[in-house]
């Protein structure tokens, strides 16, 4: 709701709407009737709005989208455009974060007026719309077009000083708000209003702004790779450049054609999506969940293994204010791990507190030091035989209530807690690098896992700044086994015809930051060489004896980036893999040396080349992976396809403006041509088993079922 206090000649409209203030349609009606009745009242003289609680406001209610509230009168612009036409002087003043429709409220008023630690942002391009109410309109108008840009095309966030500096604000106040905030409007009641009008004022500097409009389009032409909304709202941001109702109009033509787009539908699911797994349970036992089970509480972490990721995984430890102790066994690179740390960590703007949380570092050779810590992350190198060994130490030098995570990107935790007495406080929680920065932790429950250990690893997560998504034990987990069917497909790809830049790319046009050859070079393709080769897939030397080229295990199989490997070409770090690196540079330039392999390759082998098209490789590289999703649901081992989503945009860089493989498959491709068009590569490529469509898709296309419907459904 939205309360209405008078003080002396000053009408304060407080919105209280907890925890974040939005803007629904009960709080907009209130405001509405709090600015009516101010307006009516001769001895009200000036309005303030403001905000109770946190924050100002979250901006527009995201939850209400696409339902008839969203457009209840009064709608958002109708308020806001209420506010600008106010006759008498209407004072903004806000606190905490203020999104979207409170910068629009904010910029209508004649006054804007914060606290200092306020911070201000206009998120819409996250969720694919135009940041509308005159905010595209009246913030060039205010600030110019290059900060206007890189609020609304960017999302960056503002810092109260960054407000006053470019005139978003009039004042920062650092006392009482409210008593600010009253004092202020009394002191600005008998100025006149016209030229605080910010929608009759003129963008500045508006000579050099084609050249501003311009430099933004190139970059974001660049960077959008497929996304609408940059260009979109840079193309609203250009209109304010025209007279102001034109631009007003220009602006909800543009929010229109956004509000209408599927992405706009794919960026909110992305939205809520990262909120709703934090709701965690276990998909065959429901009664296990975030409600029933009640996490450990850890002050103190272990961290086994200073390798790049346990040196990640520990400067997010210690940035989240807990202790660590960090074991290495080899002595130089324990010190080398420090040093990163400590950089890590210095290297920031509030260095004080930094050092502090470095100080929380204890570094040592010497594992009996675990033995007061509440939790280890074993990071070590990724071999199920060294993992065992380690958790059978772990056993015997931490306190019998402490959890053991396991820091594994796909090996089988039930074998791992088995190497232990304590199975039930053994968990697996798979980091993406670098994991310092990747939001990501797919955190892995065993067979005797308990709900305790499994809540304490949710929670661990959230308190370093992690979305944590809750999956079974499988090879691969969730992430890893559906990804891994990508790579296999690009591969296939070169047998038949494309180069591996033409994979790449067609990939990138889709949304990926990087292409599967790209990513394998990053990455380095020795990681998963030596997986195959523990897989018994191949050896060092070539295919296992007696094994044909084309085919392992009963299933096709290419041996391109064996060969590759065979060579010493592992991608970035030895300057050669399917792409060859100039010294220091990591730019990918094709390869001749690559071509000629997959040309002789398909010669030896009487593999015909042909022509492949853009939409080929969409489906042979996307849709192998989504019908693993749909198996890996069918398996419980995921809750719902929001929890295949989160982990495929925030640990495989899948384009957010398409929602994530299953939304994708559900909105955009939808299941009965997905259904049809595996059916059609499972008869083209029999010897290749990711192409059986999975029984629940085969269930749900056939009833015309939707995906997303069916998770609402069994959500908790
Ligand atoms: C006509 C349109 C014009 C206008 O330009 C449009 C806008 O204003 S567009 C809007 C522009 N604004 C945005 O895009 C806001 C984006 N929001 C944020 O960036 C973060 O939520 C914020 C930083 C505010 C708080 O972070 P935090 O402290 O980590 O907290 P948290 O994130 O975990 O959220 C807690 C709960 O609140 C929920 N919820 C949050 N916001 C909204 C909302 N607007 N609405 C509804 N619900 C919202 C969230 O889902 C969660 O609920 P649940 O049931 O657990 O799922």
């Amino acid at each position: 709701m939205a309360e209405y206090v008078i003080y002396e000649t000053v009408a304060v409209l407080q919105i209280n709407n907890p925890p974040l203030n939005v803007l629904s349609h009960h709080v907009r009606r209130q405001l509405m009737s709090g600015l009516q009745q101010a307006l009516q009242d001769t001895a009200v003289r000036s309005i303030v709005i403001m905000g109770k609680g946190q924050i100002f406001t979250a901006g527009a209610d995201v939850k209400e989208f696409g339902t008839e509230k969203a457009l209840s009168d009064p709608s958002l612009p109708t308020l806001v455009e209420a506010v600008a036409a106010s006759n008498k002087p209407v004072v903004t003043a806000f606190h905490g974060t203020t999104l979207g429709g409170g910068v629009a409220l904010a910029l209508a008023s004649h006054y804007r007026l914060a606290a200092s630690s306020v911070k201000i942002g206009l998120p819409e391009v996250e969720i694919g719309i135009v940041p509308t109410c005159g905010v595209s309109q009246r913030l060039p108008r205010l600030v110019g077009l290059q900060t206007a840009v890189q609020m609304i095309v960017s999302a960056q966030t503002m810092s109260a000083q960054q407000a006053l500096t470019t005139g978003l604000l009039d004042k920062v106040v650092s006392g009482d708000l409210l008593s600010e905030a009253v004092g202020f409007a009394k002191s600005v009641e008998v100025q006149a209003l016209a030229d605080r009008r910010v929608g009759s004022r003129a963008v500045p500097g508006a000579d050099t702004a084609e050249d501003v409009l311009d430099a933004a389009r190139k970059r974001l032409v660049r960077r959008s790779r497929g996304a609408i909304a940059p260009l979109t709202c840079l193309q609203a941001i250009q209109a304010s450049l025209l007279p102001f109702e034109t631009g007003m109009k220009r602006e909800a033509e543009l929010g229109q054609y956004l509000w209408t787009s599927w992405q706009t539908g794919a960026l909110r699911y992305a939205f809520l999506a990262e909120r709703t797994v934090k709701r965690w349970y276990l998909p065959g036992n429901k009664t296990v969940n975030y409600r029933t089970a009640e996490p450990l509480v850890i002050n103190s972490v272990g961290v086994l293994g200073a390798g790049t990721m346990g040196v990640g995984i520990t400067i997010c430890l210690l940035q989240a204010g807990l202790k660590v102790v960090l074991i290495e066994a080899n002595k130089t690179q324990l010190d080398k791990a420090v040093t990163l740390i400590q950089r890590s960590l210095g290297g920031r703007s509030h260095s004080k507190q930094l050092s502090h949380q470095a100080m929380q570092l204890r570094a040592t050779t010497d594992y009996r030091q675990l033995g007061e810590v509440d939790l280890v992350i074993e990071a070590v190198f990724e071999d199920l035989a060294l993992k065992r060994k380690v958790f059978q130490q772990l056993d015997s030098v931490t306190k019998p209530q402490a959890i053991l995570a396991t820091n594994t990107s796909g090996l089988d935790i039930d074998k791992i807690a088995s190497a232990t007495q304590r199975p039930d406080k053994v968990i697996g929680t798979h980091f993406f690098s670098p994991a310092n920065v990747m939001r990501l932790l797919e955190n892995i429950y065993g067979r005797h896992t308990s709900p305790e250990t499994i809540a304490t690893a949710m929670q661990l997560g959230a308190t370093i700044g992690k979305v944590g998504v809750l999956v079974g034990n499988c090879p691969g987990f969730v992430g890893n086994r559906m990804k891994g069917l990508n790579f296999t497909e690009a591969m296939f790809l070169l047998e038949e015809g494309a180069e591996p830049q033409d994979v790449d790319k067609v990939l990138e046009e889709f949304g990926f930051a990087m292409g599967p050859f790209r990513v394998s070079d990053l990455a380095g393709g020795d990681v998963h060489w030596r997986r195959r080769i523990q897989a018994g897939l191949t050896t060092e030397q070539g295919p296992p004896p007696n094994t044909p080229l084309l085919y392992r295990q009963g299933n096709r199989y290419c041996p391109l980036a064996d060969m590759l490997c065979m060579q010493g070409r592992f991608g970035q770090k030895t300057g050669a893999g399917w792409y060859r690196y100039e010294s220091g540079s990591r730019a990918a330039l094709p390869d001749a040396v690559v071509h000629r392999l997959i040309l002789k390759h398909r010669q030896d082998n009487g593999l015909q080349r042909r022509n492949i098209s853009s939409q080929e490789i969409v489906e042979r590289c996307l849709y192998p992976l989504i019908n693993e999703g749909f198996r890996i649901l069918e398996e419980g081992l995921a809750a719902g396809p929001q929890d295949i989503d989160v982990i495929f945009l925030l640990g495989f860089g899948w384009p957010r403006h398409t929602g994530g493989p299953m939304y994708y498959a559900d909105k955009v491709v939808g299941l009965g041509i997905l259904l049809r068009c595996l059916e059609k590569y499972r008869a083209l490529h029999p010897r290749s088993a990711h192409w059986v469509p999975s029984s629940l898709l085969q269930t749900m296309a056939t009833q015309g079922t939707s995906l997303t419907a069916w998770a609402a459904g069994s959500r908790l």
